[in-house]
């Protein structure tokens, strides 16, 4: 499908991972300047390896980081040249707020058990990764003119990752940090862990903000136990809470936000390939709390645009829904409440809407 635009107003995402928006160009040039032989040796080639074509499984989808965070990871000029760039990107798309999402540790070469894709041990710890990754954020800010804040992932498959996460997201919540995640691959471990639960507990009480991938591939009590145990504000994805009537009515009632990636819910096989039965369209019906979001545009060659394009001609989005669902994602972000209703009211004077409370 054509990458028109069918919605060009300022937008608001929040749901989007950072390792999964790297520019194939600067992977390519960053393998050169540090001499890591890449699998294929044009930009063009190196994506058709790195982009999912068909719809597969979560498990296969993720594997693909494998191609390309080893060229990133480390390297302290690639960190904070990702993150500049990606609100580049981001700026022209028309996101006027993005909460960009990674995992400090998944970036670094020191003080990280076991050090990831097979690197040499080096200089550049989490902490030093969220310095670069604020860094690189604040001055695409700076440059392209729109908000972009970061959320700190926990992993699913390494918890002993997951207090470091949270006390990062502390010690750098004046810095552009402004919540906590728990991502990965939910079909393979279950239940979280106790020490994501205790990461969560910490983050209750230390007011950090929570999302959690929920439901995506998972069954709803994935999402039970997201919501119930670790107190997430937001659910990543939460498809499947469909499946359980009861749960999803009570997350209606309770307003509870869904971050929906429709291309990559998709791409992943976490729904079926027929965008007119999505889960999204249940969502829209029932005047649901959600946001549109691409997830990994770079895996999934997606950008903000084709999710619109994709919704309105695929799943019968028009634009009173594309506002609603802006507004709904200004209104659950992560910003303090007093960057939040400005967030809100510079969207609604852009649609031309009067502010209104009741969405
Ligand atoms: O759709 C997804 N579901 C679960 N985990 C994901 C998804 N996309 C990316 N990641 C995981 O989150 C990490 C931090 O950004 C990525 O490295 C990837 O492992």
């Amino acid at each position: 499908m054509a990458d028109k635009v069918v919605f060009a107003q300022p937008k608001v995402e929040l749901h989007v991972h950072l390792d999964g928006a790297f520019r194939v160009e600067t992977i390519m040039d960053v393998a050169k300047r540090r001499g890591i032989v890449m699998p294929a040796k044009t930009v063009e080639d190196m994506r058709n390896l790195i982009v999912v074509h068909q719809p597969g499984t979560l498990t296969t989808f993720l594997e693909k980081f494998g191609l390309y965070m080893h060229v990133v990871a480390g390297d302290k000029a690639a960190i904070k040249r990702i993150a500049y760039e990606f609100v580049e990107d981001k700026a022209k798309e028309g996101a006027i707020y993005v909460e960009v999402r990674y995992s400090p540790h998944l970036l670094a070469n020191c003080k990280v058990d076991p050090i990831p894709w097979n690197q040499e041990e080096g200089d550049v710890s989490p902490e030093e990764v969220v310095r670069l990754v604020n860094k690189g954020l604040s001055e695409g800010e700076r440059d392209f003119k729109i908000k972009a804040r970061s959320i700190l992932c926990c992993m699913r498959h390494m918890p002993k990752w997951s207090m470091d996460v949270v006390k990062l997201c502390e010690k750098y919540r004046k810095d552009g940090v402004v919540g906590i995640d728990l991502a990965g691959d939910e079909s393979l471990v279950c239940q979280a862990n106790s020490e994501h639960r205790q990461a969560y507990e910490e983050a209750v009480r230390c007011g950090i903000h929570r999302t959690v991938h929920a439901g995506e591939v998972g069954p709803p009590c994935m999402v039970k136990e997201a919501v119930e145990v670790l107190k997430a504000e937001r659910i990543g994805h939460g498809y499947r809470t469909l499946e359980d009537p009861e749960l999803y009515k009570k997350l209606l009632d309770q307003k509870m936000h869904f971050e929906v990636c429709p291309i990559s819910s998709k791409l992943t096989g976490a729904c079926c390939s027929d965008f007119a039965t999505h889960p999204v369209t249940t969502f829209m019906k029932d005047k649901a709390n959600y946001s549109l979001n691409t997830d990994d545009p770079l895996i999934f060659n997606s950008t903000l645009n084709l999710e619109y394009s994709t919704a309105h001609e695929l799943m019968g989005f028009n634009e009173e829904e594309f506002k609603r669902v802006n507004i709904l994602s200004a209104k659950h972000c992560f910003l303090p409440e007093k960057e939040k209703e400005e967030l809100v009211r510079s969207l609604c004077e852009a649609y031309g809407m009067i502010q209104q409370t009741a969405f």
